[in-house]
């Protein structure tokens, strides 16, 4: 097992990585503050792992919220429900909240941790490639509003992070390669090493050797841990971590939440993103390429469905790193090397958008 730190000025919290912790009683119980647990969790990962949570936690006797699965449900019905739960099984400012699934329900235990009687503690167990890497990691909670992604939350930092890697084993495949996009994503924003590492054990992870996946969610831990003990509230550097998600969270949108899944749709729009970089002259024509092929090996979409480009601009028009009316976009000067810009020419992002990638 290894444990990272994330540190912040409002208190930090350590992120174990391990195949069977989700059996450590120790490593569990360890940052539950009061006398009361609650586990938000859903109707699919609560028949692999709940019980393991609930013995591990033992003496205590959780309240358990199951919800149905899916992306649809991130939405602030949700976290009504979720506090109406919460409320009639008696969880009160002592209780800790975990939150056992992926990144969805990750999202939504997050939010409703932070809104429950105006803050409870939380613990993030995540079970997702693609949580593991990402979304348990640095705060970001929330749900998705009709007209876009993410647009009700709040930033709300759990007391632990505590990521189980054997439960990996249960994932689809489809889920996995979603996972493998953020992934690459470390990869092509800061961390050309790590990108060539990619390169090279993508085959590894596809067939989920054990060695592999812990490297990599290590490398994506520690660079996302960096990242937000940089910059919590995405004041600067934190934004780089939404590279592709301008495009991405438009794709999700247009297709309607669940269609495509949240990595499937950021692979798309990283490679979206690289090509505007290469058109605006910033990115050479082999690093596009080369980010294509790792994306191609990782099972991940490499062009985004037909969207009419009118539709991608409303879409994208309400992104949350927009300023003063202007989207602003992630770009790429070469893979490990991304920036943030305002500075995109209606051309050129009209010509990508009609060229359909
Ligand atoms: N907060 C953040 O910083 C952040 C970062 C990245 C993504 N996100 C959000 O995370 C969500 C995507 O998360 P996700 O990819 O984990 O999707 P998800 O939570 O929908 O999980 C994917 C599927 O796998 C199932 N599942 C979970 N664990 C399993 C296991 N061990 N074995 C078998 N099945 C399992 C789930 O029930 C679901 O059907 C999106 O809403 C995205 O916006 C948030
Ligand atoms: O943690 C971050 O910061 C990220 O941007 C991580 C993203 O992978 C994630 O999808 C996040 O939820 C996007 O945030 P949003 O602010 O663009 O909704
Ligand atoms: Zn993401």
């Amino acid at each position: 097992m290894s444990t990272l730190r994330l540190d912040l000025p409002g208190g930090g919290y350590p992120i174990h990585i391990g195949s069977g912790v989700l059996g450590s009683a120790d490593l569990l119980r360890a940052p539950v503050s009061g006398d009361r647990v609650a586990i938000v969790t859903n109707e699919v990962v609560a028949p692999l792992y709940l019980a393991r949570l609930t013995e591990a936690l033992a003496p205590f006797d959780p309240a358990v919220v199951i919800l149905p699965d899916g992306e649809t449900q991130k939405a602030l019905g949700t976290i009504d429900r979720v506090v109406g739960a919460f409320l009639e099984a008696r969880c009160d400012r002592a209780t800790t909240i975990f939150a056992l699934g992926g990144g969805v329900v990750g999202d939504i235990a997050g939010f409703a941790a932070a809104v429950y009687q105006r803050g409870v503690p939380f613990v993030q167990v995540p079970t997702t490639l693609l949580s593991q890497v990402d979304s348990s990691v640095g705060g970001k909670t929330g749900v998705n509003h009709a007209l876009g992604k993410n647009m009700i939350g709040c930033f709300y930092q759990p007391k632990a992070v505590i990521i189980d890697t054997a439960t990996l084993a249960t994932l689809p495949d489809r889920e996995l390669s979603a996972g493998l996009a953020e992934v690459i994503k470390y990869g092509a924003i800061g961390n050309r090493t790590f990108l060539e590492w990619l390169e090279q054990n993508m085959e590894a992870l596809l067939r989920r050797d054990p060695g592999a996946l812990a490297y990599a969610i290590e490398t994506s831990c520690r660079d996302k841990a960096r990242v937000v003990m940089a910059d919590e509230r995405e004041a600067g550097v934190r934004a780089l971590l939404n590279f592709g998600h301008t495009f991405g969270h438009a794709i999700e949108g247009a297709m309607g939440y669940g269609r495509w899944l949240h990595g499937e749709a950021v692979a798309a729009g990283m490679l979206m993103a690289a090509r505007l970089s290469e058109r605006l002259g910033w990115l050479a024509a082999g690093e596009g390429e080369r980010l294509r092929a790792l994306i191609q090996r990782a099972r991940l979409p490499l062009a985004p469905p037909a969207i009419a480009p009118q539709r991608f601009l409303e879409l994208m028009a309400v992104d949350k790193k927009a300023t003063r009316g202007r989207t602003r976009f992630v770009l790429l000067r070469a893979l490990g090397d991304a920036f943030l810009t305002d500075d995109v020419p209606e051309e050129a992002l009209m010509a990508l958008l009609n060229a359909g990638a």
